[in-house]
């Protein structure tokens, strides 16, 4: 029997941006600082709306190449008595990240996540969630964000750093279950969103 095996080490490892890593460029047709960023998929367990127990989190553009987003702490989401799960904050985080798509207008996926928890997060909350990207390297973005209680400028409850990389469309018609696949492909949201990426130059 074998055990689960440790992330890989040396070049994997980093959540640094090596050293000949760029800036990231904000898209000319990023959406504009305070739009919103709409669900990608609405059964998405982040953002969807179809999804009763999912996060609901909502998401918009900020300055620069960075998104703001906020998401209630429901009862569904406890981990300890009153108190939000640590994997499911890990995940409003991801989503957060996720967001920043939208800002560079390329579809990508966790590589790699680190969470940093300051503080326990009460169920009730409504946590203020802020990611940036710092760097991309080829497929390879960089990004830091962090959680906020009582507000934008509240508590630090959460810090994160994130390694994301880029895909295409394919990525997810060759990977997932075909019922959801064709089921996403009628829906002309999702359609639409993915049309949004197939035109990045
Ligand atoms: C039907 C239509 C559907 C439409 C959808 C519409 C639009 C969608 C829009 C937006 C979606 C956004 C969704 C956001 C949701 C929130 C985010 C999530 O939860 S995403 C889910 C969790 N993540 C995964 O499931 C990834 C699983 N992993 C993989 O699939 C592969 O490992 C992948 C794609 C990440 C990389 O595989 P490779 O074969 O393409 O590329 P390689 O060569 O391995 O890696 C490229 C570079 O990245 C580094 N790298 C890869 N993984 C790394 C890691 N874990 N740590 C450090 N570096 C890593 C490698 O060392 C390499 O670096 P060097 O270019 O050589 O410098």
């Amino acid at each position: 029997m074998s055990g689960p095996t440790a992330p890989e080490t040396g070049a994997k490892a980093p959540l640094a941006p090596p050293a000949d890593a760029v800036a990231p460029v904000r898209h000319p047709d990023a959406p504009a600082p305070g739009e919103p960023i709409g669900s990608h998929y609405e059964n998405c367990f982040g953002c969807g709306g179809n999804q009763p127990h999912g996060l609901h989190l909502s998401a918009r553009a900020d300055e620069g190449v960075a998104v703001t987003a906020e998401f209630t702490v429901r009862p569904e989401h406890q981990g300890a008595p009153g108190l939000a799960h640590g994997g499911l904050l890990a995940s409003a985080l991801d989503e957060t990240f996720g967001a920043l798509s939208w800002l560079f207008r390329a579809i990508t996926v966790t590589g790699r996540l680190e969470t940093d928890y300051l503080l326990p997060v009460p169920v009730g909350t409504v946590l203020h969630l802020s990611a940036r990207c710092e760097a991309v390297h080829g497929r390879k973005y960089y990004s830091v964000a962090e959680g906020r209680l009582d507000g934008p400028d509240g508590p630090v409850a959460l810090r994160a750093r994130a390694l994301f990389i880029e895909v295409k469309v394919d990525h997810f018609t060759a990977n997932g279950r075909e019922e959801e696949i064709n089921a996403a492909m009628s829906d002309p949201d999702t359609v639409k969103a993915t049309r949004a990426f197939e035109v990045n130059p």
